[in-house]
């Protein structure tokens, strides 16, 4: 039995529901938000919706207690409006949130693997391994995954090949301090020096692209939606296959002692291992230099108090 929990039901945690139920993705689904009324109807026009379905899944709101046996808990709670006067601006209120959050899931029991979605991403995950008091590699951020894939649809599309013909990590911080490591960066298995495709590809043009399509989706929608949630459901599908897919998650580090988006691989345990790959002496500096931002962002946390 797959036992699916989602702790927030904003635009994303709505989208990732409406996607496990609909593709029958989830045999139970616990569905937790702040304010009841939304909980309630997100529970009314799901269920309205599987009638037509020939998959059916079961669908809890509002109980933490029956997370204990889920294998799969996703936090997506937040105030993303905030986002629009700038990427770091959930900060505050995501920590008070996380702490509250965290403290129910500690209590739930709940022992299986957690994907946190809520931003300032490394710093909330590395809240939320506290509160929750699970091991590290069962707690995981989203990270850098989605400006991974952005780098990837911009080298795809400058080389005028298929996405997935492009290999290569963003590390660091998720909308802040990114680290675009080009020396791991493969298109059809050659690196960005070599003409890939009779194209010759510019590197500070294929991040402002990348960035790009985050504005475009901020501006036009005020929030993003679609590509945190199908990364998501593509992180899920890994862990409850076992798969040992590499993807530069938010993970805590040893070396660098702090959650950091790092490649690694996912699979049924969570984290397994860390991809130490050979970079360029400049990357690894930078990654160096944006632990520190996240650790600075981690402590600051320490003089806010109360909870919202
Ligand atoms: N990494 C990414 O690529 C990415 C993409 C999109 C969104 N996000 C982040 O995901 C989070 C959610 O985004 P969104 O657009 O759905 O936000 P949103 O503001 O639409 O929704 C947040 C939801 O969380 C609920 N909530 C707040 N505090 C809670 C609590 N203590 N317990 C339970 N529920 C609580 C709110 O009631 C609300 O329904 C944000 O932090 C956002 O920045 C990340």
């Amino acid at each position: 039995m797959r036992k699916i929990g989602i702790i927030g039901l904003g635009h994303v945690g709505r989208m990732l529901a409406n996607q496990l139920v609909m593709n029958g993705k989830a045999d139970e689904l616990v569905l937790i938000d702040k304010n009841d009324q939304l909980a309630v109807a997100v529970q009314a026009d799901l269920n309205d919706a599987q009638t037509v379905l020939d998959t059916y899944t079961k669908i809890i709101i509002q109980d933490y207690a029956v997370l204990a046996d889920a294998d799969i808990l996703v936090t997506a709670f937040g105030k993303s409006e905030l986002l629009r006067q700038q990427p770091m601006a959930e900060l505050e209120t995501s920590y008070r949130q996380a702490k509250q959050v965290g403290q129910q899931i500690f209590k739930s029991d709940f022992s299986g693997i957690l994907i946190n979605l809520t931003n300032p991403n490394e710093a909330i995950t590395a809240v939320l391994q506290q509160a929750v008091g699970l091991p590290q590699k069962q707690v995981i951020g989203i990270g850098t995954v989605i400006e991974t894939a952005r780098l990837h649809r911009a080298i795809a599309e400058g080389a005028q090949v298929a996405t997935a013909n492009v290999t290569g990590f963003v590390y660091g911080q998720h909308d802040g301090h990114q680290v675009f490591a080009w020396s791991t960066v493969h298109v059809n298995g050659q690196p960005l020096t070599a003409a890939i495709n009779g194209h010759h590809l510019d590197q500070s043009q294929l991040k402002v692209k990348a960035n790009l399509s985050n504005w475009y989706t901020l501006s036009g929608l005020g929030y993003n939606v679609s590509a945190v949630t199908a990364w998501t459901l593509r992180i899920m599908t890994a862990i409850f296959a076992d798969e040992q897919l590499a993807l530069p998650v938010a993970i805590y580090q040893p070396q660098y002692a702090t959650y950091i988006s790092f490649p690694a691989l996912i699979g049924r345990q969570g984290i397994g291992n860390l991809l130490l790959l050979n970079l360029y002496p400049l990357e690894r500096e930078e990654i160096k230099s944006a632990a520190e931002t996240i650790k600075h962002q981690i402590e600051s946390l320490k003089n806010i108090k109360g909870e919202s």
